[in-house]
């Protein structure tokens, strides 16, 4: 008999939901995972930290209490990295004790160590002081995740030229940065140091950034970055990077030489897969060190499996969780479904933006006729309340059968309030239920109602005119 029915490969959100669905089943289970990353990239380096010190920045700042205060409100004149990192390791170590005692009480056994195929039934686990140990397993789940891709010819020091880990380990606030790589992780920390005071400045080798996002929303963001005194160079390759004692220079294709405090890769990640010798196992991983699944999550051996970033997109906290639970549930003979149709996507940007369904460049894309309903923050009674006077939501409606196609919100709540949208899509719902529908006053949610009167009132026009002869 093997020594555990379910052996789990990282304990980040893909792992512990794979880990606790099979134990919820009766299933033997033990989760290997690295001395000090109980809760892996997403609690230590990636989601929490990052959105922790979101919250902190913001509060410090006072950035959001502006419009109603003045350009000078703030809560601490000289922000330092102390003031920054308390929240984030008081959030980190609260949330590592939640998932210990979520295993714990689940009887998932946690094994320290890095974890490699011998065979494929078989992990090694090693140490910093111990020998290799051995365990057995009838299923296997690889949630290894990812790192921060490094470019050869780049010289990383974690000081002055570092990555997404390395940015919540810096000894000051730099006054100026550049970001490399306009992606998810790159915009979120520009837009956070941004709004600490920091000069930053965003090169993006694509000629747009977010481009799975609705353009409106990131035009809208741009324009905020800026505000804050964000360049973008985008259609801009970095040629080198060379460090020097009071910084470091970004040497552009184009010629351009960019000065700074500090410089932030952000430009991709690798998929942890090359300490796990998966050719033991009779598997490989691509270039990026990602490993092909099925619908199932499984690999090519049957037996095992594989979920979350290390299968690559989308590569999100939420969707790598319930890869996890789904995964597990097949391993362990349970009907398990299928990954929801409608996932969400949420942009912690200052100012945040979510999106569910599909935008306005997809849809004419693919020629399906839409009405567009907006709401402005600003005509909302609690926009006024809460300051924000640039957030909006933007409800996309099929001009056909008045269903809702698309949701698409920039601003205060906006990771919150698109699961309204969600909720009411996934449920099949026209614009006809927002119309009808009471809201509380005075909400954000509120936006939904006025968004689905507008989408209304220009289907309407249209119908009026189409019936005039
Ligand atoms: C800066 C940043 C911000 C992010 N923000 C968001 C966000 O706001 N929302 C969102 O949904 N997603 C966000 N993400 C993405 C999110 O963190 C990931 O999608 C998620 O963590 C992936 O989960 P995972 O289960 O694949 O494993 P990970 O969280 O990547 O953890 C994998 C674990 O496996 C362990 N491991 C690796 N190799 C071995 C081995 N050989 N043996 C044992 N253990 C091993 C590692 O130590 C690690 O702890 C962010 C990511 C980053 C980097
Ligand atoms: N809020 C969230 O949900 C959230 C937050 C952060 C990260 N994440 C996840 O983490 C993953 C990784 O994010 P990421 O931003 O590191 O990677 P990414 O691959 O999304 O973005 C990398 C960007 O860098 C650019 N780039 C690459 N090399 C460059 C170069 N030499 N010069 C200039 N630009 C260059 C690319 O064109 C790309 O736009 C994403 O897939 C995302 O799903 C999610």
């Amino acid at each position: 008999m093997a020594d555990f029915d379910v052996v789990v490969l990282g304990s980040g959100p893909g792992g512990q939901k794979a880990a606790i669905a099979a134990a919820k089943l009766g299933k033997r289970v033990a989760v290997i995972e690295k001395r000090n990353m109980i809760g892996g990239v997403c609690i230590n380096t990636g989601t929490i930290p990052s959105k922790t010190l979101r919250e902190a920045v913001l509060y410090l700042t006072g950035l959001n209490q502006r419009e109603l205060y003045g350009a000078s409100y703030r809560v601490k004149d000289e922000i330092t990295v102390t003031d920054l990192g308390m929240r984030t390791q008081h959030v980190i170590g609260r949330e590592i004790q939640v998932i210990r005692a979520q295993l714990a009480r689940n009887h998932v056994t946690v094994l320290q160590g890095t974890g490699r195929f011998l065979d494929p039934y078989t992990i090694g686990i090693s140490g910093e002081d111990q020998d290799e140990k051995k365990v057995t397993a009838d299923k296997i789940v690889i949630a290894t995740g990812t790192s921060p891709a490094r470019p050869a010819s780049v010289e990383f020091d974690d000081k002055t030229v570092i990555d997404s880990d390395a940015i919540l380990r810096l000894d000051r606030v730099p006054e100026t940065l550049v970001v490399v790589g306009a992606g998810v992780i790159g915009i979120e920390y520009a837009s956070m140091f941004a709004a600490l005071g920091t000069k930053v400045t965003v090169i993006e080798r694509r000629e747009r950034m977010l481009e799975f996002c609705d353009l409106e929303i990131v035009e809208a963001l741009k324009y905020h970055l800026r505000d804050l005194a964000v360049t973008f160079r985008f259609g801009e390759n970095v040629a080198a990077v060379e460090r020097r004692p009071r910084g470091a220079l970004t040497l552009l294709e184009s010629g351009k030489i960019i000065p700074a405090d500090c410089v932030m890769y952000s430009a991709g990640r690798q998929g942890k897969t090359a300490e796990l010798c998966l050719e033991a196992a009779g598997l490989s991983a691509d270039d990026r060190g990602r490993i092909k699944v099925d619908e199932n999550f499984a690999t090519e051996v049957p037996h095992i499996y594989a979920v979350g970033d290390v299968i690559g997109f989308p590569a999100l906290a939420a969707t790598s969780m319930e890869q996890g639970r789904l995964a597990a549930q097949h391993a362990c003979g349970e009907p398990s479904g299928d990954l929801a149709e409608l996932p969400p996507i949420g942009i912690y940007t200052i100012p945040e933006i979510s999106f569910v369904g599909r935008s306005e460049d997809e849809l004419t894309r693919d020629k399906v006729p839409f009405e567009v309903g907006i709401s402005r923050y600003r005509e909302l009674a609690r926009g006024q309340i809460i300051g924000d006077s640039y957030g909006m939501l933007k409800l996309l409606v099929s001009s056909e059968d008045r269903r809702l196609l698309g949701v698409h919100v920039f601003g205060t709540g906006a990771t919150e309030l698109v699961h309204i949208g969600q909720t009411v899509m996934g449920c099949g719902g026209t614009v006809d239920y927002l119309v009808n529908a009471v809201f509380n006053y005075p909400t954000l949610a509120e936006s939904y109602k006025v968004a689905a009167l507008d989408a209304m009132n220009k289907m309407r026009t249209v119908a009026r005119l189409t019936a005039d002869l």
